[in-house]
């Protein structure tokens, strides 16, 4: 279990983490995504004992990350893959680890193995090493105690599809052991694909969390004709508001409303669905738009919008 209780952290007078609070459980998988510089990194960091809050307190399994007697056998934590000891080995990088842990150096092997680094990969120097390469390791680093949580801060940066797809069924399979997953990102549809909760962080500020399906729920409607704009003239007189989304048009409204709009104006419909991807995709950008916009302090814990998006700003007072 992360708990993070009103996290601030300032620098000078630029905020970069305003009152945050969530909590992932044991046996999801929370996707923690916004922009580039929406404070991400520097929550994950206040998480971690990293960076000193300046209001604002985290706890893993119930303490602070600095109390934890070995923090390695509880939490595993990848922040920065490139952050390792170019000159050594990634098997030394391991072996070094397991030593401070005090685990078994057999492990190292087993997570050399898990990450999908063979023994010529072990044995070369991290310099030599891809940026996939570096978050196998460091995701390898991060197992090695045998964790019951994992912070992970952009652990698909540098990976392949193939790779990706692989770390998606490692942190689903860990999850669903019981372990607790905080995965940040700014690829939406990589953390849709795995995520069981959302929480979308823009400015500094949460924007939205709750559960991924329902924040999706809330993100509406997609809705395809062959003739794009005829059914967007009908959607609009029926006085529904349309915008475009790559795979079609995307309604804020139930699939019911969209069918009976389109079929009153004799439109056939070519795909109807909730908008998923498309949805989550336009719910990000709406809200840390909403979040970016400049409006007084008092007002930015409300934001404006979709009903997906007020009803985990509700979820976030509680
Ligand atoms: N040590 C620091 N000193 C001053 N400002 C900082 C420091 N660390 C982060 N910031 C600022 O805090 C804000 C949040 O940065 P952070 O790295 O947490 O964002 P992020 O969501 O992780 O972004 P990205 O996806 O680009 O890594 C940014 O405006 C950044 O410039």
């Amino acid at each position: 279990m992360i708990e993070v209780t009103q996290l601030t952290k300032r620098y000078g007078r630029h905020t970069a983490v305003q009152d945050v609070s969530f909590r992932c459980e044991p046996g999801t998988v929370t996707g923690f995504l916004g922009p580039n510089g929406a404070g991400k990194s520097t929550t994950m960091r206040m998480i971690c004992g990293l960076t000193l809050p300046t209001a604002g307190s985290a706890t893993v399994a119930g303490r602070p990350y600095r109390h934890l007697p070995n923090p390695g056998r509880l939490v595993g934590v990848l922040l920065d893959a490139s952050a390792q000891h170019a000159g050594r080995t990634g098997r030394e990088v391991l072996t070094v680890a397991a030593a401070t842990m005090g685990v078994h150096r057999r492990t190292v092997g087993e997570a050399l193995d898990r990450v999908g680094l063979d023994a010529v990969a072990a044995k070369r120097r991290i310099r030599a090493y891809s940026l996939g390469m570096r978050q196998r390791l460091g995701l390898a680093h991060a197992l090695l105690g045998d964790p019951r949580v994992l912070i992970l801060d952009e652990p698909a940066n540098g990976l392949d599809p193939e790779g990706i797809f692989w770390m998606r069924g490692l942190l689903r399979d860990f999850a669903d052991r019981g372990g607790t997953v905080l995965l940040s990102s700014h690829l939406l549809r990589e953390v849709e694909a795995v995520a069981d909760r959302l929480v979308v962080i823009g400015g500094g500020r949460i924007v939205a969390q709750g559960d991924k399906d329902e924040l999706l729920a809330g993100g509406g409607t997609l809705a395809r004709a062959r003739d794009r704009a005829a059914l967007r003239g009908a959607l609009e007189r029926a006085g529904l508001p349309v915008s475009d989304g790559a795979e079609g048009l995307l309604v804020p409204a139930d699939s019911e409303a969209v069918g009976l709009a389109a079929a009153a104006a004799g439109i056939a419909l070519t795909e109807l669905r909730p908008a998923g991807a498309g949805g989550l995709e336009q719910l990000f950008l709406t809200l840390t738009a909403e979040a970016d916009a400049p409006r007084p302090a008092e007002t930015v814990d409300q934001p404006a919008g979709t009903g997906a998006a007020a009803r985990p700003t509700e979820e976030a007072a509680r």
